[in-house]
C-alpha cells in the first residue's frame, strides 16, 4: 500500500511545528526521516499514525495499516516475552510469534518477564512486536536507542526482510541502518510563526 502525503502541517503542545511535508511511499521502499532536534520528526510520526489531528493536509492511508513503534517499549511488565508477543498478536488478530523470537533473538529470553529485561532487551520486545502486527507501514520512532551494535543489525535485517515481503517503512533516526533508504529532512518544513502572522494581519 502507497502512503501519500501531501501539504501536511501539524502541531505539537498547540503551536505549528511543521508545514507543506508532502512524500510518497511506495511498498518495499523505506524513508528515512532526518532534521534536529526538536524539528518535528516524532510530531510527524504521531500524526501519522493517526494519535493526533493533522493541522491541514491529507494523508493516503489510514492509522489501521501502520505499525507505529514510539520512544517508550510500552511492554505488559509482568508478562513473559512470549506472553507479550501472544497478547500483541491477538490484538493484531495474527497467530505466529516464531519468527518476531527469532529475528529479534529473543528465543532465550522467552520465558523471562518483561520487566526483568535489560534496556536493549526490552527494546528488541518492543520492536519485534511490529513483526505480530502484519501490518504494511511500519512508523519507527528511533527505534535503535538502548540497542548494542549487534541488535541494531538485528533490526536492520528485519526491516530489509519486511522491505522484501513488500512492506515500508518510515524511521526517524540518527543513524545508518544498512539498507537501501531515500531521506527526507524535514527542516526546510519548519512552520512559521502563526503567532507573528496574525500581528502582521492586525497591522496591515
Ligand atoms: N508534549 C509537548 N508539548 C508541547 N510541545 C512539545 C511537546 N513535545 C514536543 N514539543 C515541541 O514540539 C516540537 C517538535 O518536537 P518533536 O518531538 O516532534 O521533535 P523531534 O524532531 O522528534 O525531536 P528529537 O530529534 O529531539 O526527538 C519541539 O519544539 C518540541 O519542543
Amino acid at each position: 500500500m502507497d502512503l501519500t502525503v501531501q501539504d501536511l502541517a501539524c502541531a505539537r503542545g498547540g503551536l505549528p511545528v511543521l508545514e507543506g511535508v508532502s512524500f510518497t511511499l511506495r511498498p518495499g521502499r523505506a524513508l528515512m526521516l532526518r532534521g534536529p532536534n526538536g524539528i518535528g520528526k516524532t510530531t510527524l510520526l504521531r500524526t501519522l499514525a493517526g494519535l493526533q489531528p493533522a493541522l491541514s493536509g491529507t494523508i493516503s492511508a489510514p492509522p489501521e495499516a501502520m505499525a507505529y513503534a514510539a520512544h517508550a517499549d510500552g511492554l505488559k511488565p509482568t508478562l513473559s516475552v512470549e506472553e507479550n508477543l501472544r497478547f500483541w498478536a491477538r490484538v493484531f488478530g495474527q497467530r505466529d510469534i516464531a519468527r518476531a523470537l527469532d529475528e529479534f533473538n529473543l528465543t532465550e529470553l522467552a520465558h523471562r518477564p518483561a520487566q526483568n529485561l535489560s534496556a536493549g532487551q526490552k527494546r528488541r520486545l518492543g520492536l519485534a512486536r511490529l513483526l505480530v502486527t502484519g501490518r504494511p507501514i511500519w512508523v519507527l520512532d528511533e527505534p535503535t536507542v538502548s540497542l548494542d551494535a549487534a541488535s541494531v543489525a538485528l533490526f536492520g535485517a528485519a526491516v530489509a526482510q519486511h522491505l522484501r515481503m513488500g512492506g515500508s517503512a518510515l524511521i526517524a533516526t540518527h543513524i545508518h541502518l544498512g539498507f537501501e533508504a531515500v531521506e527526507l529532512d524535514l527542516t526546510p518544513f519548519r512552520a512559521r510563526p502563526r503567532a507573528m502572522d496574525r500581528f502582521d494581519e492586525a497591522f496591515a
